[in-house]
């Protein structure tokens, strides 16, 4: 029997629900802030995630890389690809309607990501311990059910508003606070809670 790590959900973990209110399959989650460089457009270079609602707790993602994603010469940068799946795995908690922030995060890279493909991005969740969220998620090379190029699983942790508004540099967080606008999912500053 392999060893627990922090990514074994304990023993009172639950294998959690949708949330009621939750976005049917299917639906487009959009970016959740402007400037996020995994799914907002505003982000240079960024890596512009597109993320549906998926069934029960999880959801599907896409990322094509671009030339501004190489980590060598016509392949995507391992770290990027991390990111990706940090956004992916981020989103699960509009299933869950919480805002959830990344405690640990593990990646498996199984093949090369070229230049020009698409990952297609599954993610779900498996456990819910309190605020601890235990979640997997499997990348496939230019289809849904293409060849496994990377894997990952991670624990988040729910947090509230605060976590922004008093980590945040002052200057991005007054921005939002002024303009709710540019975070399109309304989740991330709930700025009236
Ligand atoms: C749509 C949205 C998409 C978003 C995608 C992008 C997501 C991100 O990249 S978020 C940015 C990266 N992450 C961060 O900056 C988080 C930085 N870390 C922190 O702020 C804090 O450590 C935080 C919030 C995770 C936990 O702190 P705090 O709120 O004080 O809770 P704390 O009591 O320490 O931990 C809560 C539980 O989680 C566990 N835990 C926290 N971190 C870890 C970890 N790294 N490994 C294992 N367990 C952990 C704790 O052991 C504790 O467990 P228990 O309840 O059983 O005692």
């Amino acid at each position: 029997m392999s060893r627990p790590t922090s990514l074994t959900p304990p023993p009172e973990a639950v294998v959690p629900q949708p949330h009621p209110d939750a976005p049917s399959p299917g639906t487009e989650l959009g970016e959740h802030y402007s400037d996020c460089f995994g799914c907002g457009e505003a982000a240079p270079g960024g890596l512009r995630l597109r993320t549906r609602a998926g069934e029960g707790v999880s959801v599907d993602a896409e990322f094509t890389v671009t030339a501004q994603h190489q980590g060598a010469p016509g392949l995507a940068h391992g770290g990027l690809l991390t990111c990706a799946f940090d956004e992916a795995l981020g989103a699960i908690g509009y299933m869950l309607h919480t805002t959830a922030v990344t405690g640990h995060l593990e990646t498996d890279f199984r093949r090369p990501v070229p230049v020009g493909s698409t990952l297609y991005i599954h993610a779900w969740c498996e456990a819910v311990a309190g605020r601890k969220i235990y979640s997997r998620a499997v990348g496939r090379l230019d289809a849904a059910d293409g060849p496994i190029a990377v894997e990952a699983a991670a624990l988040f942790v729910s947090v509230g508003l605060e976590h922004f508004v008093d980590n945040g540099r002052a200057e991005e967080v007054r921005r939002v606070l002024d303009n709710p606008d540019l975070i399109k999912s309304g989740r991330a500053f709930e700025v009236n809670p």
